[in-house]
């Protein structure tokens, strides 16, 4: 049987990025279940192979096919920048490593779409970088979006105990309230409710909604997004089929969320901090970030380019590997039709 190829990013330069796709692919079960290449930068996985005292060899290829069936000793790579020492500096991102990341991003959709390759797992990027080199997105999710032509898409990270979606991203606090619409929160339980479910075994997947304000507003003391917005939706979403339930007060939500076996398979969480605090507390070592309602799958890491750590050889690869397992799932288990939404798997579980 083929093994599925999964394309990986090596992200930024200066960060963590390349040493932790040596580190993963160092690991012999990863490519016993598919065929890996990396999208990057030669001199760059040159000196993440050094500092990782590595024995791979990096082996360039010209087009994907040609990381098939390659030794486990082997680190296939598609180079797609010459970057030098100077662009690269750890801890210091570039305009040209910023410029050079999106292509990566770019051409590993473009090869999933055309079904060249069956799904990409990404390696942490500096969102400043690529933003001051003028592709101008607030992180991988717009910009994988926008290339897919998706507009229904949504963040989750997930690990073993807790999946957590997010209404709004990447955006300042101040702005968070304005963007919590009715519209949003129920787009992002449609979207969680779609791309859980074949996380989470038989059955409608059950689903936790946030509040935003403390104590769910006060009765309007503290604001009335629940009253106005988010109850609204979760009641538009429980008319539509949905297990939904909430607003929750987030102070003392995770603490019941995190039980075992966990009463939800998914919380959609108002805003970046009130999600992802809890779920990285967790699940830093585990955890792994997805790009729900893509037409493509898209896995990543929970974390970012660890700049304190790049040089250093220390930082854990167990997210990356996490994240190529979880596409590796995700492939095998995915519904075979065109243009689907969302994704599938077989598995309830993410264990790295
Ligand atoms: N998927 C992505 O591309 C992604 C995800 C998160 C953050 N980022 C970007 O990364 C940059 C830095 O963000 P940050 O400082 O908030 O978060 P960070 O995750 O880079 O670092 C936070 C802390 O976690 C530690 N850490 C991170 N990864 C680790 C690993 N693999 N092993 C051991 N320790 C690790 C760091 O050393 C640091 O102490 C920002 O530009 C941010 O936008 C990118
Ligand atoms: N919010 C994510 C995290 O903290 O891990 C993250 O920054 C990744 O964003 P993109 O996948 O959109 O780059």
């Amino acid at each position: 049987m083929t093994k599925p190829l999964i394309l990986i990013t090596m992200g930024d330069p200066s960060g963590v990025g390349p040493e932790i796709i040596v580190k993963a692919l160092e690991d012999p079960s990863l490519r016993e279940q598919s065929d890996l290449l990396v999208l990057g930068d030669r001199l760059a996985m040159e000196r993440a192979v050094t500092v990782c005292g590595s024995g791979l060899t990096i082996v360039e290829v010209e087009e994907p096919k040609q990381a098939r069936n390659l030794e486990a000793e082997t680190l296939p790579l598609l180079a797609l920048s010459r970057l030098e020492a100077a662009d690269m500096a750890y801890g210091a991102p570039s305009e040209r490593a910023g410029d050079a990341v999106y292509r990566y991003i770019r051409r590993a959709t473009e090869l999933c779409l055309a079904g060249e390759a069956a799904a990409v797992a990404t390696a942490p990027i500096s969102k400043e970088a690529m933003n001051r080199a003028g592709h101008t997105y607030h992180g991988h999710t717009e910009l994988l979006a926008e290339l897919c032509r998706c507009d229904d898409y949504v963040m989750m990270l997930a690990g073993d105990i807790l999946r957590v979606s997010l209404v709004t991203i990447h955006e300042a606090l101040a702005d968070v309230p304005g963007m919590i619409t009715f519209e949003q929160v129920l787009k992002t339980i449609r979207v969680t409710a779609t791309g859980v479910a074949p996380l989470c075994g038989t059955g409608t997947p059950r689903i936790a909604v946030l509040s935003l304000n403390p104590h769910c507003g006060e009765g309007g003391m503290f604001g009335d997004e629940e009253e106005r917005i988010i109850m609204p939706a979760i009641q538009a979403a429980q008319a539509e089929g949905l297990r939904v339930e909430g607003p929750f007060s987030a102070d003392t939500f995770f603490y019941f969320a995190a039980k075992t076996p966990p009463p939800w398979d998914a919380v959609v969480a108002m805003y970046h901090d009130q999600g992802l605090i809890p779920l990285k507390m967790l699940h830093f070592d585990d955890g792994i970030n997805l790009t729900l309602g893509l037409p493509i799958i898209r896995t990543s890491v929970d974390h970012g380019t660890a700049y304190n750590l790049a040089g250093s050889g220390r930082a854990s690869a167990a997210s990356m590997k996490a994240a190529i397992r979880a596409a590796a799932r995700l492939v095998g288990s995915r519904e075979d039709r065109p243009g689907c939404r969302g994704i599938t798997v077989d598995s309830h579980t993410f264990v790295p």
